[in-house]
């Protein structure tokens, strides 16, 4: 849904500063390494010591280089398969940081079981409802679905979360449970989304080898 409404906003919003950017020389191929090196970095010295206030900063600065770097090349009329490739294999490393991050503090100093393995449920699920796209499409399938908890979804839902939560540090009241609220959304959202996109694909695949169009061959890839 943010994908859809928010993209056109912040495409206006951040065109000026992807073309200085490309005037200044920068490769989107940079920015994509750069914001996920960020993004990584916060997510990891942050989270698992608790500093969810800075570590959502800092994310939160590097994250957008996702929506920058698309709109450089699309300026620079240089948008490959090789970008798209980069640009999405790093978000999933990007992902996998910030909830790793937040399993491994309930892990340690968090001190809590069952917020980890949620925690780890949305960094497990979160993938799986790319590999659903990304195999599907592999396999020659429209994928015509994007369901309930996108990526901008997971993560505005958890970064946000966390950012408020994390002022509890200095000294706000009743926000704490603010994160792990959002985790259980996210893992409940997530899982929705696995199923939407697996029936999705199975109902594609009946129709296309239904109508004598099947995917031989597409299976060995
Ligand atoms: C009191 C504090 C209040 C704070 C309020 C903050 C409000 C912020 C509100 C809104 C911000 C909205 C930003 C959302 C914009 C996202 C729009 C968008 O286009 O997202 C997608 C885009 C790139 O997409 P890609 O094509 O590169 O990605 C593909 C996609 O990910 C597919 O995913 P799938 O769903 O299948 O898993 C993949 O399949 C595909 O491989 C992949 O290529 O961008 C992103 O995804 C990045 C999203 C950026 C989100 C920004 C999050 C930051 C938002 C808020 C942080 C708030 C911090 C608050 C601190 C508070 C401190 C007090
Ligand atoms: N280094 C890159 C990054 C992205 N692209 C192209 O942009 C598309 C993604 O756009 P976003 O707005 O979601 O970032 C991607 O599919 C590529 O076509 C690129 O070429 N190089
Ligand atoms: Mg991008
Ligand atoms: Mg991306």
């Amino acid at each position: 849904m943010l994908n859809k409404y928010a993209r056109a906003f912040f495409t206006r919003v951040l065109t000026p500063f992807a073309a200085l950017l490309l005037r200044w020389g920068v490769s989107p191929d940079a920015v994509t390494l750069i914001g996920t090196a960020g993004s990584v970095a916060g997510a990891l010295v942050f989270f698992p010591r608790g500093e969810f206030f800075w570590g959502t900063i800092t994310i939160t600065l590097f994250i957008f280089s996702d929506l920058v770097d698309g709109n450089m090349a699309r300026q620079a009329g240089r948008s490959s398969k090789w970008g798209a490739f980069l640009d999405s294999t790093l978000d999933r490393v990007a992902d996998a940081a910030i909830f790793g991050g937040l399993a491994m503090w309930y892990a340690g100093k968090g001190d809590n079981d069952l917020l980890c393995a949620v925690a780890l449920f949305c960094l497990a699920s979160g993938q799986v409802v790319s590999y659903t796209k990304a195999r599907g499409e592999s396999l020659g399938f429209p994928v015509d679905v994007s369901g309930l908890v996108e990526r901008a979804e997971r993560l505005v839902i958890s970064l946000v979360a966390a950012g408020v939560a994390g002022l509890h540090e200095f000294g706000l009241p009743y926000v704490e449970w603010l994160l792990p609220f959002a985790l259980w959304v996210v893992a409940a959202g997530s899982l929705v989304t696995v199923a939407q996109r697996m029936l999705t694909v199975r109902r594609e695949a009946f129709e296309l080898e239904g109508a004598g169009a099947g995917v031989e061959g597409a299976e060995k890839s």
